[in-house]
């Protein structure tokens, strides 16, 4: 199944006709400069091209008023004064005569994407729209957005598809308030925002863009309001944000569709966001997102105002919906302070609805930084022009690689279906051959033995050289097979490997301090207390059958910990007798292609081969199936979980999640 992309031209038929300084950024060029980049890269030839269509007034009336309709049906037949004078009475927009017809189809793109993806005809896709929508209300027009095209889509999907769960993700650097007064009481949208608030000095100055916006009524607990108080957020902010906040909830919610307000002013160099988190941030945000609702990722573009980073933020969001790797992520470091306070408000705030962040830490333990007194000035008013110009470097080239999944087997057992059997044949250098002798077969001439572990260092070779994206091999003896792979892939001097075993059992015997392995079990019991501090052990009460330990596991401990340490390969290792369900294993097996330029390698006991074709799925990028609204994970698992994070943050700076955690 492919990834949608709905554009027209005809949306950037409007523009400011006089003279606006808060408005000057919203420009038709926007839309041209993203979509001649996806078309310059090639990756708009990838891409399903489903046409636009105009909103019914049936469909904007989902959301907005008859009295707000009937006003902005009489902008086309206004003079440029009475345009003027009709956008004082909002908050920040602008009108054109094509502003309605524009708007119109920027609500219609939104429902195509949504319906192509519900009805199955595309498995993902993203609308390049304006308008924008996510500021715009029942009665009244905001922020450049006239209807709210992703709010539109959201009660869309539950009425004509009947939906029960949809979460709306907004990465855009304002707070789509008006998305939030649409839902607020309403249990079957999540919304989660992230936004440049600084304690409310910055627009629009609402207290109810706080984090304690938690919803109303029924509603309590699925509004989600992650402030920034500080410019120049980094990559790291963001990521932290998506393990430490969203990415459990969600999981913990299981939506039925994942709508993203795509909003890139929140990357470098826009004037209105002020951040500094790159391009490729999208590439792994969108990655995040798309093993959630079975793959249906919906993104509608919302703001952006920084050409250059507009387009290769587009690019990067689209090329990732076309299951393309992931680029690595460039130095990450530890969340600012502003950034951990925030996250621990959040997690604080949510404690009492969302079981994965029961133990939150409570506030009590800093001093929140005060919000300023009196009434809000307007952070310092530099029009975008003055502001100095940042630059940033072109992300780098993201190629997938001839073949994306090889399988080492057996010679009589069947190779998946898409996946590449790998040639085994491939005569071993005698050296490594009696290295492997040497280290791993104890000189026995077990030749099936050797031949396996030769097959393995081919695969992690061709994974090296790009050759194949990923792979899996089924093997007689994991500990072995390994063990083989972490001393070949250590043997280069840049190469680090990052070892998940799921299910108990030994770890690899030479995992070293170097650092350049790092290893994760997650598991029932501690087997013998790991003496090295690159091995982690996990332990859940139940082991991998608990679906929300392990989850828990994932975002609150393995991804943070796998992201700060950016691997150059993943072993991903299915233990013997390890009861993790194949859902579970599915969406680690898609998660961790986040990591490594995707470069994954799993790792499968003989007896288990049950367990290959789900997993050659996962390999090959299909998204994994939902798991179902998520238990509460064991309080016992959460408090030796939490223990172990505030063991490991003397290490690993992205573990942190309140700003008390330093030091
Ligand atoms: N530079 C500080 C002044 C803030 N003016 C805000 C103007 C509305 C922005 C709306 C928008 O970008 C939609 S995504
Ligand atoms: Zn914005």
């Amino acid at each position: 199944m492919g990834t949608a992309l709905i554009y027209d031209e005809e949306m950037t038929s409007y523009k400011l006709l006089w003279d606006d300084p808060e408005c000057e950024v919203e420009v038709p060029e926007r839309l041209t400069v993203s979509y001649e980049a996806l078309v310059r890269s090639g990756l708009a030839d990838h891409c399903v091209s489903i046409p636009v269509r105009e909103a019914t007034e049936e469909e904007i009336l989902l959301i907005h008023s008859e009295e707000y309709l009937e006003k902005v049906k009489k902008t086309p037949h206004m003079s440029v004064q009475e345009l003027k004078d009709f956008a004082l009475q909002f908050n920040a927009v602008y009108f054109h005569p094509n502003s309605y017809h524009c708007a119109k189809l920027a609500v219609g793109a939104a429902l195509q994407l949504v319906d192509h993806v519900l009805m199955g005809k595309v498995r993902n896709g993203m609308a390049l729209v304006r308008p924008p929508g996510h500021h715009s209300m029942r009665d009244a027009a905001c922020g450049f957005c006239t209807f709210n095209n992703v709010a539109i889509a959201a009660q869309y999907a539950k009425q004509k598809y009947g939906l029960k769960r949809v979460l709306i993700v907004d990465w855009d650097i304002h707070h789509g308030q008006g998305v939030q007064y649409c839902f607020e009481d309403d249990p079957s949208v999540l919304y989660f925002s992230w936004h440049r608030y600084e304690h409310s000095i910055f627009w629009p100055h609402l207290p109810e863009s706080d984090y304690d916006a938690v919803g109303k009524d029924k509603g309590v607990g699925f509004n989600i309001n992650v402030p920034w108080n500080k410019v120049g957020m980094t990559n790291s902010d963001f990521l932290s944000v998506f393990c430490h906040v969203l990415l459990p909830v969600a999981y913990e919610f299981c939506p039925e569709l994942v709508l993203v307000s795509a909003g890139y002013d929140s990357g470098i160099g826009d004037p209105e966001g002020e951040m500094c988190a790159t391009p490729d941030i999208f590439a792994h945000l969108t990655h995040l997102l798309m093993n959630l609702a079975g793959g249906k990722v919906c993104a509608v573009l919302e703001g952006g105002y920084n050409l250059t980073s507009l387009s290769q933020s587009v690019c990067q969001t689209v090329q990732t919906l076309l299951g393309d790797p992931n680029p690595r992520p460039e130095n990450l470091r530890s969340p600012c302070q502003s950034a951990l306070e925030s996250i621990h408000c959040v997690r604080w705030a949510h404690r009492r609805y969302w079981s994965c962040l029961g133990h939150a830490a409570d506030l009590s333990s800093f001093q929140i930084s005060t919000k300023p007194s009196g009434s809000p000035k307007e952070a310092g008013e530099s029009t975008w022009k003055d502001k100095v110009a940042v630059v940033w470097p072109e992300p780098v080239k993201r190629v997938a690689p001839p073949v994306r999944t090889a399988a080492l087997l057996s010679d009589e057992a069947v190779c998946p279906e898409g996946c590449k059997r790998l040639a085994t044949s491939d005569k071993l250098d005698p050296r490594v051959a009696g290295k492997l002798r040497e280290n791993f077969l104890e000189g026995e001439g077990d030749s099936e033995a050797l031949s396996a572990l030769s097959g393995l260092i081919t695969l992690t070779e061709k994974m090296e050289k790009d050759e194949i994206l990923n792979g899996l091999a089924v093997v007689r003896d994991i500990t072995m097979a390994t063990a083989c792979v972490v001393q070949h892939v250590t043997m280069a001097p840049n190469n680090r490997v990052l070892v998940v075993c799921v299910g108990d059992g030994e770890a690899p015997s030479n995992i070293t301090e170097d650092r350049k392995a790092l290893v994760v079990r997650i598991g029932s019991r501690e087997t013998k207390q790991s003496k090295c501090k690159n091995d982690i052990p996990v332990c859940l009460k139940k082991g991998c059958a608990d679906v929300s330990g392990v989850i828990q596991a994932v975002f609150g401990l393995l991804l943070p910990l796998g992201y700060e340490f950016d691997p150059s390969l993943v072993l991903l290792v299915r233990m013997p007798g390890s009861e993790v369900s194949d859902g579970v294993w599915q969406q680690l097996t898609g998660l961790l292609q986040c990591l490594a330029q995707g470069h994954v390698l799993v790792l499968i006991q003989e007896c288990e081969k049950s367990c290959v074709s789900p997993t050659a799925c996962s390999l090959l990028g299909e998204p994994a199936p939902p798991l179902g609204q998520l238990q509460a994970p064991l309080p016992q698992d959460v408090e030796d979980m939490e223990r172990l994070r505030r063991k490991l943050l003397a290490d690993w700076t992205l573990l942190q999640t309140t700003a008390a955690d330093t030091g």
